[in-house]
């Protein structure tokens, strides 16, 4: 039987795998090689390759359940199609930035898509002191081209309001709200860290003004439905390489505030401010201060060409729109940063530190800058006072 023929939803092994793969007549070879490679908290993925030819294809698959944390946390399968059309959507405006889908199959959960193994994760390759050149640049481009044309400023309210239904994500939406805004501001039982950190971690409970305006970015992130947002987008679903970049795992995909994807960037790239030496540092805030010119340029571009908005040359109504994103983002920022340090779901630039007092050191400096981020976010008013705000932060932590 043709493995796209199954009648009911099974989790692939490496056999099957490769027997769906022939089934869709994606090589010509008989002898394929297949290895389970998913390193994510939720999904398996299948690298197939034809040692021959070299080509390869990947197969991502939902399993009804969170694997990180197993069956007792069930999920369901739907956030594979969410995925598979995030990327296709996505993949329509920024076609040089998204891998191509070739497959997609609702039963069975499953995305096949183009293999990019040929370029490296960026948090591993940042972690091992790799530069990337073009991916600010490229990034600032993605978000602003992906943001800016699923919004009302391109698209008739009708047809947005159409995506906005189509992807409705309650069940990942749930898990950002819990993990990202609500568990590490309360002493919740999802929340994992050291007790070297338990000061700092009680004086964020404690901190009414921080919680405040915690709250408040919280309710930007369920109620402003802006954009298609890629909903997860850290510097572990990103490829690069010298010349390319692109985008994975979307399956946090759904219509939310403009500036939680360019925040969730900017904070993975702070981790790396944070531990690396000043060479680093001052590379890495580069890149930050570049993501957002970039970023600025690109939408400003589709905003003067294209947007279809009566009030689009309503002098002042582009630069409200981009200081809202710019200070919405350093806020979805600070809230990263305290969640991958002291939440469920953490980072390999923090943890993969061995030697504790330095991995302490490094996590509260992650806190400090969090909560300066969210505190201050609505203050910032130029990308340049950020870079300055991150500066003294980081500086001052450095003496600690
Ligand atoms: N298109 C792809 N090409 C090559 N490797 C991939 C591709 N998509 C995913 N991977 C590999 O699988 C890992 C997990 O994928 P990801 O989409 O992040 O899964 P999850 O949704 O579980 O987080 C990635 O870190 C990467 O190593
Ligand atoms: C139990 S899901 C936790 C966490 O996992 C997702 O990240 P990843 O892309 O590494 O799978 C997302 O950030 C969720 O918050």
């Amino acid at each position: 039987m043709s493995y796209t023929e199954v009648k009911e939803y099974e989790p692939l092994t490496e056999k099957t795998a490769v027997t769906l793969a022939k089934s869709l007549g994606l090589f010509s070879n008989e002898i394929l090689m297949c290895n389970e490679i998913g390193d994510g908290n939720l999904n398996l993925v299948f690298h197939i390759k034809d040692q021959e030819s070299q080509k390869g294809i990947i197969i991502k698959q939902a399993l009804p359940y969170a694997k990180v944390v197993g069956e007792s946390w069930p999920l369901t399968l739907q956030r594979s199609q969410i995925e598979a059309n995030a990327l296709k959507q996505h993949g329509a405006i920024v076609p040089h930035f998204v891998p191509e889908v070739f497959y997609q199959d609702e039963l069975l959960a499953i995305t096949v898509m183009e293999d990019l193994s040929y370029l490296r994760i960026v948090r591993n390759g940042l972690i091992e002191g790799e530069r990337y050149p073009l991916l600010a640049d490229h990034i600032g481009e993605y978000l602003a081209k992906t943001l800016f044309y699923t919004s009302e400023f391109a698209l008739p309210p009708s047809k947005k309001k159409e995506f906005a239904k189509q992807f409705s994500n309650p069940e990942l939406c749930r898990i950002t709200e819990e993990l990202v805004f609500t568990d590490p501001f309360f002493d919740s039982e999802s929340n994992d860290f050291e007790e070297e950190l338990y000061d700092e971690i009680q004086s964020i409970w404690q901190d009414s003004l921080l919680k405040l305006e915690a709250a408040k970015l919280k309710r930007k992130f369920l109620t402003e439905a802006e954009a298609l947002l890629h909903g997860d987008l850290h510097t572990g679903s990103i490829f690069a390489n010298q010349l390319e970049t692109k985008v994975i795992d979307p399956e946090f995909a759904f219509y939310g505030p403009f500036g939680f994807d360019v925040g969730q960037f900017f904070a993975n790239l702070i981790f790396q401010a944070i531990t690396g030496n000043e060479e680093k540092r001052d590379f890495i805030l580069q890149q930050i201060q570049q993501t957002w010119k970039s970023f600025v340029n690109h939408f400003t571009h589709a905003w003067l060409h294209h947007n279809i908005d009566n009030f689009a040359e309503v002098p002042g109504f582009l630069d409200s729109i981009l200081n809202k994103i710019f200070e919405d983002s350093i806020g979805f920022a600070g809230c990263e940063l305290i969640r991958r340090t002291i939440g469920l779901s953490h980072v390999k630039d923090l943890e993969g530190i061995a030697d504790k007092d330095e991995r302490i050191q490094n996590k509260k400096a992650a806190l400090t800058i969090g909560k300066t981020c969210i505190l201050e976010h609505s203050r910032v008013d130029s990308i340049q006072q950020f870079i300055v705000l991150l500066q003294e932060a980081l500086t001052g932590e450095a003496k600690k």
